[in-house]
């Protein structure tokens, strides 16, 4: 951008959070929030502390298929002297309370039925006579009296086994063994989830476990992706000579959903004014941020420089930092076109349309997702109310690499097996294939000329 100042990566970076503020400060109150049902919440931020409504467990229940036993009456039990129980009911995990135990009685019990009263100790199956209830089951309904003709102790013919209803329990067992007390994970009032968490599958478990069956999460920041030029077709159109399929639309509104936000809009605007303009002024009514790409550079259809310098209609004006830097503090809608000092990326325009914030990146595909990359992920998570992510880290060259003089290189780099970064493509901004082997960015200030292999180097995620 001939006559235009260039401004560093971490300047324009500030500008871009400034811009966002009072998007992050309104996810920090938590000024937007809204209920969705825990099938949906995977990935949302919580807003505000959940209480447990009910203890988990719900009921005292038991952790083993065994016997509910008074662990009083199998205090002395061993191999060689094993405790003869009667057994009087069958106890499943189904619905239904179960009668009380008395002194003297085992209840066959499987694992996460209710424990009765008068039981205070469960003996896995295993330390039984019959080691195990394999052809033993009885037909599986809660309760029964002594006697009850479904509870059967086991079979005939097992090694070691006694008469039938009655159970050998040959290890002694103590007041409270594999009985899960109500409340023991969790009582009712008792934070369950911490306000900010990002849900997880564990925490859903977690809130499903207690009954609940939506959360209130932090409002997704809404998002417009708006792809310029009309040379673009959607993938799975066919381009015309001439034409070229759109890489920016689907994976910005990827990137923009990957960070937290709700793409409530994307448009393919083509190249004209009046329509750019109209789509833009909707785009600003609908989101709360809108991400145009393409339309920045020095050509001579540049629609989205061309709609905010030219345009009242959507309520902005643009300045050319190059031509007053003033100009772009200025309180009134404004958007600011700047050249970045950093390749790919470099032409870059920000402000505001009708009061809604307004990021503007270059066409080439590569330019824009390193756009996003580098200016818009962060601010956009915290908009979002997502926790902080450093993805900058070191990695050591798998492989030399040289640069040109004067230009700070974003260069796309693939991780090997042994840890170490390799470059992938060329410096081209239009090499998207080359990008999608890329798992980091590697930072190239604009002083390195040459980097040999085994260097040290900066790398961000993608
Ligand atoms: N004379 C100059 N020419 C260019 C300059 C410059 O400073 N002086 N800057 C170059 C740089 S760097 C970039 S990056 C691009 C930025 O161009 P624009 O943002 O204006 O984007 P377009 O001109 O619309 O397109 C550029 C290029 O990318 C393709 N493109 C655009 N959108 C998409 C899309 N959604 N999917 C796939 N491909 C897209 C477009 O077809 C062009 O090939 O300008 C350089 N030129
Ligand atoms: O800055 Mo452009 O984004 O080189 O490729």
């Amino acid at each position: 951008m001939a006559g235009t100042a260039r401004v560093s990566v971490d300047e324009h970076r500030a500008d871009v959070a400034a811009l966002l503020a009072p998007l992050v400060e309104e996810a920090r109150r938590r000024a937007r929030t809204e209920e969705v049902l825990l099938a949906d919440a995977l990935g949302r931020v919580l807003a505000g502390d959940l209480a447990a409504p009910v203890a988990v467990p719900l009921f005292r229940n038991s952790q083993m298929d065994g016997y509910a036993v008074r662990a009083a009456d199998v205090a002395g039990a061993s191999p060689d002297a094993p405790v003869r129980l009667v057994v009087v009911a069958e106890i499943p995990a189904a619905p239904g309370v179960p009668t009380a135990l008395a002194p003297g009685a085992a209840a066959r019990i499987m694992t996460g039925a209710p424990v009765p009263d008068g039981a205070d100790a469960v003996v896995p199956v295993e330390d039984t006579g019959t080691g195990s209830f394999a052809g033993t089951a009885g037909t599986g309904s809660t309760g029964g009296a002594a006697g009850d003709e479904r509870a059967r102790g086991s079979r005939d013919d097992a090694p070691g086994s006694g008469p039938r209803d009655v159970v050998e329990v040959r290890a002694p067992r103590a007041p409270g063994d594999f009985v899960r007390e109500a409340g023991s994970d969790v009582r009712p009032g008792d934070v369950l989830l911490a306000d900010g968490t990002v849900l997880a599958p564990h925490h859903l478990a977690a809130a499903a476990a207690c009954g609940v069956g939506s959360v209130r999460v932090v409002a997704r920041p809404r998002v417009a992706v708006l792809s310029t030029g009309s040379e673009l077709v959607g993938p799975g159109e066919t381009p015309g000579p001439g034409q070229v399929f759109d890489a920016n639309a689907d994976a910005l509104g990827a990137a923009v959903r990957r960070a937290g936000g709700d793409v409530v809009l994307t448009a393919r605007c083509g190249d004209d004014a009046a329509r750019f303009a109209a789509v833009l002024a909707e785009a600003a009514a609908v989101a709360d941020l809108v991400v145009t790409s393409g339309g920045v550079s020095q050509g001579a259809y540049e629609v989205v420089k061309d709609v905010l310098a030219g345009s009242g209609a959507v309520g902005s004006r643009v300045v050319d930092q190059g031509a007053g830097q003033e100009a772009g503090r200025a309180a009134s809608p404004v958007v600011t076109f700047r050249s970045v000092a950093m390749q790919p990326g470099g032409p870059q325009g920000f402000g505001t349309v009708h009061g809604t914030p307004v990021l503007t990146f270059p066409g080439n595909p590569v330019s824009a997702q390193v756009s996003f990359a580098m200016f818009l992920r962060e601010p956009l998570e915290r908009a979002a109310g997502l926790p902080a992510v450093d993805r900058v880290r070191t990695a050591v060259l798998a492989e030399g690499l040289t640069s040109p003089a004067g230009k700070h290189q974003l260069l796309r780099g693939a991780t090997g097996p042994d840890g170490t970064v390799r470059v992938v493509g060329g410096a081209g901004s239009h090499l998207v294939a080359a990008m999608a082997r890329a798992d980091v960015l590697v930072d190239v200030p604009a002083d390195v000329t040459q980097w040999d292999a085994g260097t040290e180097v900066e790398v961000r995620e993608l």
